[in-house]
């Protein structure tokens, strides 16, 4: 295997599955099975997942609602998904913690960094809930800054594009893929498929990211194999 510990990032919108909105078992199943592939081959795996199929700050601010209210309700929203994976993940026999940012104590363990690092260790996926536990952050922001801490090797953000595009591929069918781009193209050419915070903070930690379409059978596992799959940011 190419990695050894792996911060997976994966998208709260992806869960919703054909629906409009909220948790579809049948994609948190299939998501479940994609982590137990590369689990068996024993990768330590840390976990942050997105709130898009619940909610977001953005979109109740642009309602009229206050933004940090709305963050923390988004923060929230990560929390459910993240509850909802570890109720999957377990049921097929994976052993997992749930750490949060926010302290839900009959929940989830706090976030300590120390701790998940040992949890690790032991083979157990942990899954980091509430994103940084900041307003005007976002889960990608998260991922990288908990890849960062736990010292993993690489970001894999799996999502519904199956890589970084010349232009957001969802509006511009003439986009094209990259393979390899560095982060300062990223940042100059503004490709948004993570927020510019998660890619400085990556390019200063010289932590690499690998976007990849997570909804296609067996894509993770080629990841952690080292296979050209998706587009690596270095
Ligand atoms: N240049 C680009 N290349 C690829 N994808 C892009 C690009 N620009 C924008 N995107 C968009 O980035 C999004 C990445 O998907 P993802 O589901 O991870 O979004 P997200 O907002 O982080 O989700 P969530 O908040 O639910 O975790 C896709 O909707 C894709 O269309
Ligand atoms: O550190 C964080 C992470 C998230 N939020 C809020 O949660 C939602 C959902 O996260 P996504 O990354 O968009 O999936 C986000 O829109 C923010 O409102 C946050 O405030 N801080």
């Amino acid at each position: 295997m190419k990695y050894k510990r792996i911060l997976l990032k994966l998208s709260g919108e992806a869960l919703m599955g054909e629906n409009q909105y909220g948790i579809d078992p049948k994609r948190l199943a299939e998501y479940a099975e994609e982590i137990r592939k590369i689990h068996e081959q024993g990768i330590e795996i840390a976990i942050v997942i997105g709130g898009g199929n619940i909610f977001r700050g953005v979109a109740g601010a642009s309602e009229g609602m206050d933004r940090v209210q709305g963050d923390y309700m988004g923060m929230l929203a990560t929390v459910i998904n993240g509850m909802a994976l570890q109720g999957a993940l377990e049921s097929i026999g994976l052993l997992t913690r749930l750490q949060t940012a926010l302290k839900i104590e009959a929940v989830a363990e706090p976030y300590i960094k120390r701790r998940a690092v040992r949890h690790l260790e032991k083979g157990r996926i942990v899954i980091f809930g509430a994103g940084t536990g900041n307003p005007y952050f976002t889960t990608d922001t998260a991922a990288v800054l908990r890849g960062i801490e736990v010292n993993a090797d690489v970001i894999l953000k799996g999502t519904r594009v199956d890589g970084v595009y010349t232009a957001d591929p969802e509006k511009d069918s003439s986009a094209t893929k990259f393979d390899l781009i560095t982060f300062s193209e990223v940042l100059k050419k503004g490709l948004n498929v993570m927020d510019t915070t998660a890619f400085t903070l990556s390019q200063e930690n010289k932590l690499p990211i690998v976007v990849f379409d997570m909804n296609k059978q067996g894509n993770l596992l080629k990841v952690c194999k080292g296979e050209t799959i998706g587009t690596t940011v270095y």
